[in-house]
């Protein structure tokens, strides 16, 4: 497996060329691509992997979580008082990963919720569920290992999620309705549908495909206003092309409900906020009757790693191949201890939040940050920015940096972006972010995101 694609940032020049890779964006970025690291370890196993029993990993749910969490975790507990998510449906999701030879994981890690800084104001915390780490694992050693087969394959990487969402969500529907056409290979996967985050959850509504037409202005980004826009008609064309015709067809084909009642074209939308913000991209293992699999990219929702949370810093490394009897791991880039929350860098770790805010509905705050007087705040010497925000100011700046080698903006770009952001002052939209006046979610999202890029750009310039 050694042919497969490098990672070609300075961060990752440990990298060994070697099995894979999974990103968390599907578009054709490079930023799609990582590998895995020379921990010396990580290669998949393709021959003689015994799936574990029903009765051998049971084990590992009777002595599920720790009795307690490091002090350095910032793990909250769950609505019983516990560390590890132990509601229903999580019960039922430790059960599906049992009953498909990934029951191992439930040693070392389990669902927990952390606390998540949302907004600038202390009380803008929420709690997140993410994956918990429950006993100390070494560096170099597998943090998550799921078996290829457990993995939804949505097809070939293509820069347009609605093909894949209409997949997904055909799927997500038959399973919501019981519905007697459920395929075989799709039966056990409830207990995994029931985990992803529904529609219409928050987590979704984070996501431009969702915000107002005056969020959408407040952000003045031309470029995503225009992404998002093209996105919503690629989802409206895919609705009335595939899921209409369809679920007209066959009276099983789409029911949201048990009523019969067809999926909208909202909620396509929603299974392509799914396939944006959870949907890895994996090489091919390549065969002898089809040498150019190797090289094919293929999108796959990857129960348990897809519910690894984002930290651009995080050194974890993600290997495998979409091949059958393969395993898709997650390898601890550094030690783990017990209670710790295991995340990933979304994006390879270089894209900026205006990719956040579109794919994954959220905006980053973490990484590297800079101090500098860029503002009224505090007497404009105490704002932090974010890498994030910075990705996007160089963009816009054509000023180095990594990911401005990837996706470089054009003269006119720039100067429409220039020209969008200053329909008003870094000051006023400080002024009012902080002046406690009401507003949507989605609004003072995209207040945050111009406040963002323009203490970025301040710094840069
Ligand atoms: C791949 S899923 C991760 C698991 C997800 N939290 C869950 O419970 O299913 C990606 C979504 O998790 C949320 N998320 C992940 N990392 C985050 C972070 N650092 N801050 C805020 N939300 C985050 C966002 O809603 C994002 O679209």
């Amino acid at each position: 497996a050694d042919d497969a694609i490098s990672f070609p940032y300075p961060s990752m020049s440990r990298c060994v060329p070697n099995d894979v890779v999974v990103s968390s964006r599907t578009s054709t970025t490079a930023a799609t691509v990582a590998t895995t690291t020379a921990l010396g370890m990580a290669k998949s196993k393709t021959t003689n992997r015994k799936r574990p029993s029903q009765s051998s990993t049971m084990g590992g749910l009777k002595g599920f979580g720790p009795s307690s969490a490091s002090p350095s975790s910032s793990l909250v507990g769950d609505e019983g008082g516990g560390i590890v998510d132990r509601s229903p449906p999580a019960l039922k999701f430790y059960d599906y990963l049992v009953r498909n030879g990934a029951g191992s994981n439930l040693s070392r890690v389990g669902l927990g919720y952390f606390p998540v800084r949302v907004g600038t104001k202390d009380t803008d915390v929420i709690r997140l569920r993410g994956v918990v780490a429950l006993r100390d694992i070494p560096r170099g050693e597998s943090i998550i290992e799921v078996p290829y087969e457990m993995s939804l394959n949505l097809g070939r990487e293509n820069a347009d999620p609605t093909l894949p969402a209409s997949t997904f969500l055909q799927k997500y529907c038959a399973w919501k309705c019981i519905s007697k056409s459920i395929p075989p290979g799709d039966r056990d996967r409830g207990d995994y549908f029931a985990m992803v985050p529904p529609y219409p959850s928050e987590d979704c509504l984070g996501s431009t495909d969702f915000f107002s037409d005056v969020a959408l202005d407040m952000l003045q980004s031309p470029s995503v206003k225009e992404e998002t826009l093209a996105r919503r008609s690629l989802v409206d064309a895919r609705y009335e092309r595939d899921v209409m015709p369809m679920a007209q067809m066959s009276s099983n084909l789409y029911r949201w409900d048990e009523s019969g009642t067809i999926a909208s074209v909202e909620h396509l939308r929603w299974a392509s906020w799914v396939v944006t913000s959870r949907v890895l991209t994996v090489q091919g293992g390549g065969s002898s009757n089809d040498p150019s699999s190797a090289t094919t990219a293929n999108r796959l929702l990857i129960p348990l790693i897809d519910m690894c949370n984002h930290d651009r810093d995080s050194p974890h490394v993600l290997t495998g191949r979409a091949i059958p009897g393969a395993l898709l791991r997650v390898v601890a880039g550094r030690d783990v201890r017990a209670g710790d929350a295991v995340n990933i860098a979304y994006g390879g770790g270089v894209e900026g939040n205006d990719r956040f805010v579109q794919d994954y509905g959220f905006l980053d705050s973490g990484g590297s940050k800079e101090r500098g007087a860029v503002g009224g705040i505090n007497g404009g010497k105490d704002a932090i920015v974010a890498e994030g925000y910075r990705i996007v100011a160089r963009r816009i700046l054509g000023k180095g940096g990594r990911s401005v080698t990837m996706r470089r903006m054009s003269a006119s770009d720039s100067e429409r972006a220039l020209g969008a952001l200053s329909a008003t002052t870094l000051e006023e939209d400080e002024t009012l972010l902080t002046s406690g006046s009401v507003m949507a979610n989605d609004e003072r999202m995209a207040l945050e995101y111009r406040v963002g890029v323009k203490r970025a750009l301040k710094l840069l310039q």
